[in-house]
């Protein structure tokens, strides 16, 4: 059975430049890149209209699992814009969880667009790139990049992309031993949110860095540790509201050797950054 692979991201720099009016969100400038580290999911298509998760994800009700909630949402397009189809629209879906939760790598965001664009095609619905990135956009902010699938500077709440080409560096990326709520990072009075909008090739050519990282690192001790840790070693930054830090290397081994001397209680991962998801090749 194909396994569909659903990649972490990471937010290689990300500004804040006001709340969005009338609106929970904010207006962001933020440059994404895939790694190529993945969840990976398969689908047996069923012959009736049951959407079973058979590999729940502890700690998260299949009713609020974000891979539950896009097959759902999908099939009640189809049905609603009368999408033809000969399938029922059932589906048995199962998780290899291999990204950390909560940790701002995109985990659940990832998932949900590998749903959407594989179930799009084993339900033979035909439905467009831009179809299924609006569809996406209804359940978080961070599922549309996974549907666009290359490497972009994103404004909007991080949802309007242009393609960017930038280095492929290897990366550790650190997972502090805390979970951290996105809506409670934006919620926070100190959070930075004023940052002056950019052009693209300006932010491109500035050091990288992450509004959301000085009030993250005052809250949690744990994600300041960590940053300090790595900062040691390379250039360290946080990615989307945290808890995961990453840190760049030309090459895997050095990333590799760095990894080693890292304390034990720090866990942590080495991948590469990629300008193209892993998804892509299965989307055709
Ligand atoms: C921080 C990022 O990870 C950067 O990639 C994303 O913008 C977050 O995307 P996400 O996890 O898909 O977030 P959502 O589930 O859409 O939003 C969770 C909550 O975060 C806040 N939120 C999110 C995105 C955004 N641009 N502005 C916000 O203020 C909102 O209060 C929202 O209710
Ligand atoms: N399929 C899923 N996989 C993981 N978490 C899920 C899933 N569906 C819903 N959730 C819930 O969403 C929360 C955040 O998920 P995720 O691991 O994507 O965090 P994140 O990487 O910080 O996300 P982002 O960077 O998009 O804010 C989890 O703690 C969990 O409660």
């Amino acid at each position: 059975m194909i396994r569909w692979p659903s990649p972490a991201k990471l937010n290689l720099f990300l500004y804040i430049t006001g709340r969005r009016p009338n609106s929970s969100y904010h207006n962001l400038q933020t440059l994404f890149q895939f790694l190529d580290y993945c969840d990976y999911l398969t689908f047996q298509v069923r012959e009736d209209t049951e959407i079973n998760l058979l590999t729940p994800i502890k700690n998260v009700p299949d009713q609020s699992n974000l891979i539950v909630i896009a097959a759902k949402l999908l099939r009640l397009y189809a049905l609603e814009n009368k999408i033809h189809t000969d399938k029922p629209m059932g589906v048995d879906i199962s998780i290899e969880k291999i990204l950390p939760m909560g940790g701002g790598i995109g985990g659940a965001s990832s998932n949900a667009a590998t749903v959407l664009v594989a179930m799009n095609k084993l339900w033979d619905l035909n439905l467009s790139t831009e179809q299924l990135m609006d569809l996406g956009r209804k359940i978080g902010a961070d599922v549309a990049i996974f549907i666009y699938g290359h490497c972009a500077f994103a404004e909007g709440v991080g949802d309007q992309f242009q393609p960017v080409h930038v280095a492929e560096k290897w990366y550790i990326v650190a997972r502090p031993d805390v979970e951290i709520s996105t809506a409670k990072v934006f919620g926070e009075p100190d959070l930075k949110r004023d940052s002056v909008t950019k052009n693209i090739t300006e932010l491109l050519n500035s050091p990288f860095s992450n509004d959301c990282e000085p009030v993250v690192r005052q809250q949690y001790p744990e994600v300041d540790r960590v940053i300090r840790t790595l900062s040691k070693h390379s250039l360290a930054r946080l990615t989307g509201t945290g808890s995961c830090v990453f840190a760049e290397f030309e090459s895997e081994a050095k990333a590799r050797q760095v990894q080693q001397c890292l304390p034990d209680d720090i866990e942590s991962f080495v991948a590469k950054g990629v300008n193209y998801s892993p998804l892509l090749n299965f989307s055709a």
